[in-house]
């Protein structure tokens, strides 16, 4: 839309200056000397003129029989007329100039008017609306493409997103296979992230355009803007052929319907919203488009948004790791003079900074070194960023963890990780890491090998076991009187689980083979006994967690040291302290 209108105002100009070039060559009337009245009245005694051309301006064109032409002053009589046509004297008079003269001259002043108008509205609209539409053609731009190498870490996304990559550059292979690829793809995870970066690399890996719009600017805009907005952007995308289409902010319009909080919709986010699915909807698989969006809280998506055919991948872009950040730090000082040889030591520092602050902290470094005029950023110029980076996030947000929550976070996560380990070794543990997800602090991640239809009783115990191992880890290491709030979530988790054994599954005591929630009205009378034996089972597997994990005490404490050391333990890793047990 945007496109067309900036260039809207280059047709009245094309206008302007056709008309203007008639003007000037109809308009050119030779050198036409002026002579006085008197020499003209000289030349109609004797006969010499043969016509004469008067309009109401103050000049009149006179033309001799010998054919020179010359202009006089127009007298303005009412005779005047009358006298030359009794001469027998050709005689025009044209209030307008002929024809040929006067459509030019309307076509530039209509055309002078709207390049005014137009003018202005885009001066106006300029001004208005902070929404442009942001382009960058990787397909054209060869020097300073972005690509995965501007992205340091965040390695599982980067390989989700290979795929993506290899079908933009390839959609007819995938074709053939009929395979479905996705046309949506879901980048989620804490601000800063890089996931705006991710988009575009994924766009300059596969070298087609990269079309960036934020789902903040259709709010508040007039109904209809934002829809026709989304249609604008997607026909622009697809003038090109392949490309990506990166929708950051999604969340702005795409909230859960009739979410409590969120409750009153919004008619333009809705019509942007049907817009925007709609027109995933009309491309087909073998175009080579690709839709990225993103947002900081994937829950609060509407499902419709996430359904198959729209952004069915979801892809996690988490906080840097201490590696992770080692590398986002070289890559923020490369090409910038430095004398920093001990990176590691600013990567420990920094546990839970974004890719974002890591890369303010070093611009700040590099401000502080312009400053002083160093030669170089050297390690004083990044502790000083430091002091100063953290005091002005410190207030907003509990950004950088203190040792004593890393020490306890770690102990947390060993905990549930060696019980899976150990009870549950058919569900692979991928990672354990002690950078928070935007599912909760912390966090293991589990790949479970099969999708059961069923699950046997003694797996869902030891499920639960898995889920207690946080706490017990830290009654263990810390004792009774420090554990933490850091629980809560597993211990939701295991109440649900429990409950659904012994009132659901037919696994309990207190109603055997009766469903409670068939009961209806008379399942209160068996409340209390319910809530009596889940309590009971589950102290029962607590004890025994705590038994296992002080058996294998030595291996959590190994656990827990490296997690602290390298804040993420991937599978062969584990695997080792596993064997070294
Ligand atoms: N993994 C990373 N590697 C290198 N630089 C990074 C990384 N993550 C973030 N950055 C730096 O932080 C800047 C901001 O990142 P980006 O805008 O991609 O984050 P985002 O996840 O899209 O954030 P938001 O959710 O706030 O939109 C990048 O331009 C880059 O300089
Ligand atoms: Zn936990």
């Amino acid at each position: 839309m945007k496109f067309i209108k900036k260039h809207l105002i280059y047709i009245p100009i094309a206008t302007a200056a056709i008309s203007l070039a008639a003007m000037i060559i109809t308009g050119y009337k030779g050198n036409l000397v002026n002579k006085s009245y008197t020499l003209f009245v000289n030349d109609l005694n004797s006969n010499k003129v043969s016509s004469v051309n008067m309009n109401t301006s103050s000049k009149m064109t006179v033309i001799l029989n010998d054919g020179t032409k010359y202009q006089t002053d127009n007298p303005h009589t009412d005779t005047i007329k009358e006298t030359l046509l009794l001469k027998g004297i050709d005689v025009k008079d044209s209030n307008n100039g002929p024809i040929s003269e006067t459509i030019p001259q309307a076509v530039f002043g209509i055309s002078l008017i709207a390049i005014a108008v137009i003018y202005i509205t885009q001066a106006r609209s300029g001004r208005s609306s902070v929404t442009s539409i942001e382009m960058e053609d990787f397909s054209k731009k060869k020097d300073h493409v972005l690509n995965f190498d501007s992205v340091a870490g965040n390695e599982e996304a980067k390989e989700s997103l290979m795929d993506v990559v290899d079908f933009l550059k390839n959609p007819e292979k995938y074709k053939k296979y009929g395979a479905r690829m996705p046309k949506g793809v879901i980048l989620y995870g804490d601000p800063g992230t890089g996931k705006t970066l991710l988009a575009k690399a994924v766009a300059g890996e596969a070298g087609v355009p990269f079309y960036a719009l934020s789902g903040s600017d259709f709010v508040q805009v007039y109904v209809g803007v934002g829809a026709a907005r989304v249609r604008s952007l997607f026909k622009k995308a697809k003038s090109h052929g392949k490309a990506v289409i990166f929708i950051d902010e999604i969340d702005a319009i795409g909230v859960k319907r009739g979410n409590g909080k969120n409750g009153s919709r919004n008619d333009e986010k809705d019509q942007t919203l049907n817009a925007l699915l709609t027109e995933m909807s009309g491309f087909g698989e073998a175009e080579g488009i690709v839709v990225i969006a993103a947002t900081n809280r994937l829950d609060m998506l509407d499902s419709a948004l996430l359904r198959p055919g729209r952004f069915d991948r979801h892809i996690e872009v988490s906080l840097p790791d201490i590696k992770a950040r080692e590398k986002i730090i070289s890559l923020h000082l490369r090409n910038k003079p430095h004398s920093i040889i001990d990176i590691e030591t600013i990567a420990k520092k920094t546990a839970y900074f974004s890719g974002a602050k890591l890369e303010s902290l070093i611009n700040e470094s590099a401000i502080l070194a312009a400053k002083d005029n160093s030669s170089k950023i050297t390690e004083e110029h990044v502790e000083k960023a430091y002091s100063i980076i953290i005091a002005g996030h410190e207030k907003k947000e509990r950004s950088h963890l203190k040792d004593e929550d890393k020490i306890l976070t770690s102990y947390h996560e060993a905990g549930h990780g060696l019980v899976s380990m150990i009870l549950t070794p058919q569900d692979k543990v991928s990672k354990i890491t002690i950078i928070p997800t935007t599912k909760g602090a912390g966090g293991y991640t589990l790949t479970i090998p099969e999708d059961n239809n069923y699950y046997r009783i003694d797996y869902l115990r030891n499920r639960i076991k898995v889920m207690l191992g946080g706490r017990a880890a830290e009654e263990i290491i810390f004792g009774k009187d420090k554990i933490t709030t850091g629980a809560e979530g597993d211990i939701s988790q295991t109440t649900d689980t429990i409950l659904k054994m012994v009132a659901e599954y037919g696994m309990g005591e207190t109603l055997g083979l009766i469903k409670l929630s068939s009961l209806g009205s008379l399942a209160s009378g068996y409340g209390n006994a319910v809530i009596e034996e889940c309590k009971k089972l589950i102290d029962t597997l607590y004890e025994e967690t705590i038994e296992l994990l002080t058996e294998n005490k030595k291996t959590l404490e190994k656990i827990a040291l490296e997690l602290l050391d390298k804040e993420t333990l991937y599978a062969d890793e584990l695997d080792e302290i596993m064997r070294e047990k």
